[in-house]
């Protein structure tokens, strides 16, 4: 087992008579960057406080390297918890913050700045070592407290949204920075985040999160392009979500009076229903050999840069987005009101389970 590995095994944490988190099973391997990914309140804070010891688990286990830590105090775990608004002591410049618990620690001054100016050096921050927080901008705060959460040499390092304070431009840098540092100290990074696009840039495994239960572990990759639910599809975006009924044939997913066929691969128990990525649909004025008989009429075009959002509907009311590359939509622009015809792949579609784990 790789140093930094963490699992959580049927873990439950209420509060009260609610559950916050549902008896969920995880394992994040060592050295591996992980984001726990899913809309406020869907429990990711909390599983993140409960391995970091912050928080107590109502049922289950967590173990670290295969050992139990459930009732450790978070010093004794070897995880080391980076919190939301950085919390940072305003009476101490960037070097004491960073040295305060090798202070507590009895360890020597000499070691203790050798060690802080190390960590200082690794996120860009040395220059700042005499600083005080009032100082210093939001991004360059958090590399801060990011040094102090490093300095001790934690397995696991939690980061409870680390970059939603920063404006967009920063954000990107940091997250850019967050991923040289975890990959350069090879340590086990554990990141909660309501954004996708942060989860997809950073994560080897994204965790999505709803209602207290994991819905699905996967790479970014996996994420998108087989998500397993609704939710999930839904969550991550640019995709369409189709329900329905599978055809007594279960050759196909019938929505209202019409029959979409679906490939012999998908798994028949569970089926909800399908998803179809909105860049894999194409979109023509007149009917083709492959594309459905009837129109799709626009309601809604909006253009995003790198693509055009095109959404429309079916006489029966069945809504459908597209994402046109913006060379293709300024060959042949459509507007709203125009009716086109689609076609998409069958291999485009995926399967949608009914139920979370
Ligand atoms: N100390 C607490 N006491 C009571 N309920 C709590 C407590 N902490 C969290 N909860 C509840 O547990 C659920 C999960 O909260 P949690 O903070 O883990 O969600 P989250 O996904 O991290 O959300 P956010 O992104 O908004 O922080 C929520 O319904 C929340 O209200």
């Amino acid at each position: 087992m790789k140093k930094g590995t963490v699992e959580l095994i049927s873990v439950v944490k209420r509060y009260g008579d609610s559950e916050a988190v549902k008896k969920i099973n995880l394992k994040i391997d060592g050295g591996s960057y992980c984001c726990l990914l899913g809309p406020s309140g869907c429990g990711k804070s909390t599983t993140l406080r409960m391995i970091a010891g912050h928080e107590t688990a109502t049922e289950g286990d967590i173990l670290l390297n295969n050992r139990n830590v459930t009732d450790l105090p978070p010093r004794q775990r070897g995880t080391a918890l980076m919190f939301q608004n950085y919390a940072l002591f305003p009476h101490l410049n960037s070097l004491d913050n960073v040295t305060f618990s090798l202070k507590i620690a009895g360890v020597s001054a000499g070691e203790r700045k050798a060690r802080a100016l190390d960590m200082l050096k690794l996120v860009n921050m040395d220059q700042f070592a005499e600083a005080f927080p009032d100082q210093l901008s939001g991004g360059q705060q958090q590399r801060v407290a990011l040094a102090r959460a490093l300095i001790n040499q934690p397995e696991v390092i939690l980061l409870d949204e680390p970059l939603s304070a920063l404006d967009p431009f920063l954000r990107t840098k940091m997250r850019t920075e967050l991923k040289r540092i975890q990959q350069q100290l090879g340590i086990t990074f554990i990141h909660v985040t309501h954004s996708q696009e942060e989860a997809f840039a950073l994560a080897d495994q994204v965790v999505v999160m709803n209602q207290g239960f994991i819905e699905q572990v996967d790479s970014p990759q996996g994420i998108f392009r087989t998500p397993r639910t609704a939710f999930v599809a839904q969550f991550i975006g640019g995709h369409n979500i189709i329900e329905g009924d599978l055809a007594p044939d279960q050759k196909a997913l019938v929505v209202k009076d019409r029959a979409f066929p679906i490939p012999d691969t998908f798994s028949q128990e569970n089926l909800s229903g399908i998803s179809l990525r909105c860049d894999q649909i194409s979109i023509s004025t007149a009917p083709t050999a492959t594309s459905l008989p009837d129109p799709l009429t626009i309601d809604f075009v909006e253009y995003q840069g790198s693509y055009v959002h095109v959404r429309g509907a079916f006489q029966d009311g069945l809504a459908l987005s597209v994402y046109q590359s913006d060379h293709d939509w300024l060959d042949k622009p459509v507007k709203e009101g125009d009716a086109v015809y689609v076609t998409w792949c069958i291999d485009a579609l995926n399967p949608l389970a009914s139920i979370a784990p």
